[in-house]
């Protein structure tokens, strides 16, 4: 199935525009995975069973597996969801960009190495950097637009004979789409510029990071960046939810925290 079907399909059937940010560290686990041979893995998984019914998406960050040379539990992870949770997009966050005969490895890492449903790309590399992915007509593309951190201002709000740089990328974007795949990365932390993407490219799909541990105000970044249907957004929150408890109750925890966001977005959708 399609990245795009399976997100609009987790966001009717979990009524949820939650994405959990798998971003594991293992100093931040419970005791007992101390003694796991794969904390790593037994850890997500955990904290993916508990929610996997109030999410339409996971976003693994490799660097939080390569840096532990987890990266086959990074594959075991993401064949966990798509086994035991059939029909919920895994969102693979790792910001690739390079010339087109790099890309076409990297494409091949993502979609086929590591099977993930979906990527996150830098566009500063231009067109023929993200064609690669694009081949790969049933998966899905979030290109950087307008990042969650205060760094994002040194490039992102450049004046480009006009417009900031953010919205000459949205509009590029929505130009290289030819096949409804793509998206655009915009942090809660930035509801005005959420808005205004929004009005920009009012088709595209937005990855919206900074809410939870980076303080994003949900209200504020649910009512600017929703699309016509109220839906359009993938909301993602990685450590208020991993890290919600650090004792035996984690995946609990975890839950209640998943389910505590979940309702405040679809509260801010009205
Ligand atoms: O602009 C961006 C792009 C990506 N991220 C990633 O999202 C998560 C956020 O984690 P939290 O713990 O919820 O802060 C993390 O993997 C980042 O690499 C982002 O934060 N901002």
């Amino acid at each position: 199935m399609k990245f795009s079907q399976m997100l609009s399909s987790c966001w009717e059937k979990n009524d949820s525009l939650l994405c959990i940010g798998l971003d594991p560290t293992p100093a931040r686990f419970p005791e007992k995975f101390k003694t796991s041979s794969r904390p790593i893995f037994d850890f997500c998984a955990e904290i993916i069973d508990a929610t996997a019914d109030l999410v339409c998406a996971f976003k693994p960050q490799i660097a939080y597996f390569s840096s532990s040379s987890a990266e086959q539990e990074l594959i075991d992870i993401i064949d966990w969801i798509h086994t035991n949770h059939p029909g919920i997009p895994v969102i693979l966050d790792a910001k690739r960009g390079d010339i087109g005969s790099t890309a076409a490895h990297y494409a091949k890492e993502v979609f086929e190495r590591f099977k993930a449903d979906c990527v996150t790309l830098s566009p500063y590399m231009g067109k023929d950097s993200v064609e690669p992915y694009l081949e790969y007509v049933e998966k899905g593309e979030f290109v950087l637009c307008r990042t969650s951190n205060k760094g994002g201002d040194d490039f992102q709000m450049l004046d480009i004979g006009g417009v900031p740089l953010y919205i000459k990328v949205a509009e590029k974007v929505a130009e290289w789409d030819i096949n409804g795949q793509m998206g655009l990365v915009i942090g809660a932390t930035y509801p005005e510029e959420l808005k205004k993407a929004r009005a920009t490219v009012p088709e595209l799909t937005f990855l919206v990071p900074g809410i939870g541990a980076q303080g994003g105000d949900i209200n504020a970044a649910v009512k600017a960046g929703m699309n016509k249907d109220k839906t359009g957004l993938v909301i993602n929150s990685s450590r208020a939810i991993l890290y919600a408890s650090k004792e035996a109750d984690f995946a609990e925890k975890a839950r209640a925290e998943a389910l505590r966001t979940r309702d405040a977005i679809n509260k801010a959708r009205g």
